[in-house]
């Protein structure tokens, strides 16, 4: 029997898909599974065309079976076979696909699920296999073949007894190595959970037997090995199954199943896509944060199938960062895969999905805040921050789609609340939407900075998450009503008496604040009366972008020194301290060092900043009481 050499091409192409293409060995088993229900497709299709064949769909299955002694694996279908020319054709020659052309042929274009294009899958055998011996009785043919390669040599063709229609692909399983067990590819549970990764959604069932333990019979405490069939994959995807067919246990167990979380979905959705681009998706909000969320570990993405078939676990180009909480998948038959499947050429079909998939997210969320407000208040919990980052990180590019799903706690409503009711309850003579930047909730209640808004029925927000006011400045305004900070030098209100008198007294007692702000050595850009404060002593603000809140968050961070908001202390000129500042100024400039380094650093504590020098500070304290 004379050896037939492979193209010269084929040769080179043969050492490169069995070294380089693939990333991952095990793929072989998803690609021969694949051309196996390719081939039973095919006889299905042909059944549909020619009434002399029946297809029972009993009748079609994919069997995988593994002899640990003399390191066989067998995969064998009941498909629709290869002819001697056919064998020849499409396994002779690396890149030609008999499947592409069947479908070409054949002028099937939607709803069929055949897999085979590029012609190179079946080569993967070799990555695990020293020797692939293939036999194939084509349909309609009285004889079987046998086409046998040990690889890049080439390969011989003969006749093969086989009773039925389809073909067997037998590996001579390579032996270990230091690197690399390829005993794996022997062993039944390892089988079955590539198979489960990989090849769970094949339409037809792929079937093995599996050694398992039973009682035996008449016997209640004795077990028994048993060799029993079983089918490994789930066969119907759910995202195939019709929506209304559906209940919400099968979306939560389809969750758990794909170990998408250990919690419960918070919420799914299902989509069916017929438009200019066909795909299926199912997406889930989880319940509770994964413990890495917040980490560089963490990974976003959906899995990603084709016609059935997995092709990426993690895509991440179909979620953007702000809806990394996303989990779940896609599949689609119209995406242009590179040769090894597991990656996508850059594809425009994958940005229209992402897209859609964008909007989607967005809608299910509104829909979340506007009819079930306590699971989207659980979900901003938890994901909130994640939004905010986004419209931060994306130079507000992002925010139209993120800004109606942002919430904030009040100081009027005393709960999280969203920018459009804000808003919509806003006062008439108000110009701005109000926030205040600081450590919790509780703390902003006291904010000294907040009491003549807070007088004036002002609602607040309170800004608790060191990306709040990042994101805010990114976002400018919201509904054409600018953000301002409860600390910023204009407020927006109308007192122009209150601000006529404030510098009448600025003006008089000019010589005290020059001296007071001299007292305090550059840690302040100003003193000045306050505006804002009506029953506290001072407060501290600041001039310029920085807010003080931001200088504490930029200052955490490594090699951001030098980020310093402009501070100004406050001073309330209606305050008695006031008095006393003025008669220090008079008889005691010593004194009014000290006053002025005891409020100074009281300004600091209430704004939750340390100060440099807290034993000064007491000492000083202990003077004035004693
Ligand atoms: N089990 C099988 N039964 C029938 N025909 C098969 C079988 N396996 C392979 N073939 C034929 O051999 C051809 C080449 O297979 P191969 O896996 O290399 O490429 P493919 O499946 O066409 O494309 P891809 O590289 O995208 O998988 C197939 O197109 C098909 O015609």
């Amino acid at each position: 029997m004379a050896k037939k050499e492979f193209k010269a091409e084929s040769k080179r192409l043969l050492d490169l898909m069995i070294n380089s293409i693939y990333t991952h060995k095990e793929i072989f088993l998803r690609e021969l599974i694949s051309n196996s229900s390719d081939a039973i497709d095919k006889i299905y299709y042909k059944a549909l065309t020619d009434d002399n064949i029946s297809f029972s769909k009993d009748d079609y299955f994919i069997k995988i079976e593994a002899d640990k002694d003399n390191r066989i694996l067998k995969i064998s279908d009941t498909g629709i076979g290869m002819t001697k020319d056919e064998l020849e054709e499409n396994l002779g020659v690396i890149a030609k696909s008999g499947s592409f052309a069947f479908k070409k042929e054949n002028e099937i274009k939607d709803g069929f699920d055949i897999i085979g294009q590029f012609g190179v899958g079946f080569y993967s055998a070799f990555m695990v296999a020293d020797k692939v011996t293939v036999i194939s009785k084509a349909l309609g043919e009285e004889k079987g073949y046998k086409w046998e390669s040990t690889g890049a040599e080439g390969y011989t063709i003969e006749d093969a007894d086989k009773a039925e229609v389809g073909t067997e692909i037998i590996l001579q399983i390579k032996p270990n190595t230091e690197d690399e067990s390829y005993d794996d590819y022997l062993n039944e549970y390892r089988l079955r959970s590539i198979v489960k990764k990989y090849s769970d959604f094949v339409r037809y069932p792929i079937k093995m037997d599996m050694k398992t333990s039973k009682l035996k019979e008449g016997s209640e405490e004795e077990f028994e090995e048993v060799v029993e069939e079983e089918t490994l994959n789930s066969m119907v995807p759910l995202w195939r199954k019709n929506k209304s067919e559906l209940t919400k246990e099968d979306y939560e167990n389809f969750y758990s199943e794909k170990h998408y979380g250990f919690d419960k979905p918070l919420k799914y959705v299902h989509i069916s896509a017929d438009g200019a681009v066909r795909y299926n998706a199912i997406l889930y909000i989880p319940e509770k944060m994964p413990f890495d969320f917040y980490t560089k570990e963490y990974e976003k993405g959906l899995e990603l199938y084709s016609s059935g078939v997995m092709i990426m676990n993690k895509c991440s180009d179909l979620l953007p960062d702000y809806f990394s909480f996303v989990k779940g998948m896609v599949d689609s038959e119209d995406l242009s895969l590179n040769i090894s499947r597991e990656l996508l050429q850059h594809d425009r079909q994958l940005k229209l999905i992402a897209k859609k998939i964008k909007d989607k997210v967005k809608s299910e969320l509104l829909s979340l805040l506007k009819n079930d407000r306590e699971n989207y208040e659980e979900f901003f919990k938890n994901f909130g921050r994640q939004l905010k980052y986004g419209i931060y990180s994306n130079y507000g590019m992002e925010k139209e789609v993120l800004q109606d799903l942002l919430m904030f706690y009040s100081s009027t409503e005393k709960k999280m609340v969203t920018l459009d009711e804000y808003v919509e309850r806003m006062k008439e003579d108000q110009k701005y939407i109000y926030y205040a930047a600081g450590e919790s909730n509780d703390r902003l209640d006291k904010l000294p900075q907040t009491e003549l808004l807070t007088d004036k029925g002002y609602e607040i927000l309170y800004f608790t998450d060191e990306v709040d006011e990042f994101a805010i400045k990114m976002l400018m305004s919201y509904k054409e009503k600018e953000f301002r900070s409860v600390s910023s030098k204009d407020l927006g209100i109308d007192m122009e008496e209150e601000n006529k008198k404030t510098e009448e007294i600025k003006e008089e007692n000019k010589d005290l604040f020059t001296f007071m702000k001299e007292a305090l050595e550059g840690k302040v850009t100003d003193v000045r009366p306050s505006v804002r404060l009506k029953n506290h002593p001072v407060c501290l603000s600041a001039d310029g972008e920085l807010s003080i809140e931001m200088e504490k968050i930029l200052s955490a961070m490594p090699n951001a020194e030098g980020a310093k908001a402009e501070k100004v202390l406050e001073l309330n000129i209606n305050h008695e301290i006031f008095e006393s500042l003025k008669a220090a100024f008079e008889n005691d400039k010593e004194k009014l060092k000290m006053y002025t380094n005891l409020l100074y650093n009281q300004a600091l504590l209430i704004e939750g900043l340390s100060i440099t020098d807290p034993v000064e500070f007491t000492n000083n304290i202990c003077k004035l009481m004693s």
